[in-house]
């Protein structure tokens, strides 16, 4: 069976990526673009334009389902579009498998919810990265040892949202396993705001936004006389492919929600 894959975001940098290696694959199907604007125009290979020729552009989610028909829509859009997409999917009966970072707690409840009681898979995915997945592991198995911890993530400067949503994952799968507690200096003095980063359930983030840079983060884990750094780093957008295949593929096995890739690997 062929899967029909819709894109939401599919002019974006990811969005195109997740598009090519979609259309490469031989049981999927990329068969529309879902954007707020270029309405009746067409994506093909990578380029707008107005001749009817590749993939139509959307603006209307249930003008797109009626005409397409699509089984999963792949989210890369930003954290304003994210939430309402994925609503409106799972109501058209859509799987949503959401690489959008910046979706807040109870969004991520609230889609929960609506998954199961629909019994449609819904596929959150804050980094599509086999090696960022493992690395978010590690570092979450060192933390029963290790409960001392600080996160600095890199991203290039074009990224709208702060902390990255795999930093927020990270820090969220360690306080699963990390006795909550101050870190530093009880009396700490900040002299300058946001020297220290911000604070998760005591673990800090720091976001470090730079040209040149794609998408890296290091968690440091401190200990008496020691440091261990577990660091992940992606240098192109096809390192999140796989992960983008394997999340639509088990999106047509699975029939409730899923938060994070770890999960399926
Ligand atoms: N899970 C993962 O492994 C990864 C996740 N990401 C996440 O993916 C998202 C996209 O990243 P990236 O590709 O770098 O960003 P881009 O800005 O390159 O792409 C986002 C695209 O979405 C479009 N867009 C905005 N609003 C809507 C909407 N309502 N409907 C449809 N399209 C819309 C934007 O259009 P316009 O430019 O006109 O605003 C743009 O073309 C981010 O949240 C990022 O954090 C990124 C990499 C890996
Ligand atoms: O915006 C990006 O580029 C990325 N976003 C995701 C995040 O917020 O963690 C995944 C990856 O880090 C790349």
């Amino acid at each position: 069976m062929t899967i029909r894959v819709a894109i939401a975001g599919a002019r974006g940098r990811m969005g195109s990526t997740a598009a090519f290696a979609i259309t490469e694959a031989p049981d999927m199907e990329f068969v529309g673009a879902l954007d707020y604007k270029y309405d009746g125009w067409y994506m093909n290979s990578g380029s707008l334009t107005q001749q009817q020729s590749g993939v139509r552009v959307y603006t209307s989610i249930a003008e797109l389902a009626q005409q397409v028909r699509p089984d999963v829509l792949l989210d890369l859009t930003d954290p304003e579009a994210v939430f309402p997409n994925a609503q409106k999917a799972i109501a058209l009966g859509i799987r949503p498998v959401i690489g959008t970072s910046g979706l807040t707690l109870e969004e991520i409840d609230q889609l929960k919810c609506r998954s199961e009681q629909k019994g449609l898979s819904c596929i959150v995915a804050p980094n599509f990265s086999i090696g960022a997945v493992l690395m978010m592991k590690f570092a979450t198995q060192a933390a029963h040892y290790l409960g001392d911890v600080e996160i600095i993530e890199m991203h290039h400067d074009r990224k709208l949202d702060a902390p990255s949503g795999t930093a927020t994952k990270t820090a969220d799968m360690i306080s699963e396993v990390r006795t909550p507690h101050l870190q530093g200096h009880p009396d700490e003095q900040v002299n300058a705001y946001g020297a220290r980063g911000a604070d998760v359930q005591g673990m800090k983030i720091h976001s470090v936004r730079l040209p040149g840079l794609l998408a890296h983060q290091q968690v440091l884990l401190g200990g008496e006389g020691e440091l261990l750094t577990i660091r992940h780093d992606s240098f192109d957008r096809k390192s999140f492919m796989p992960g983008v295949l394997l999340s639509i593929r088990e999106s047509m096995r699975q029939r409730q929600f899923i938060n994070g890739l770890e999960q399926l690997i």
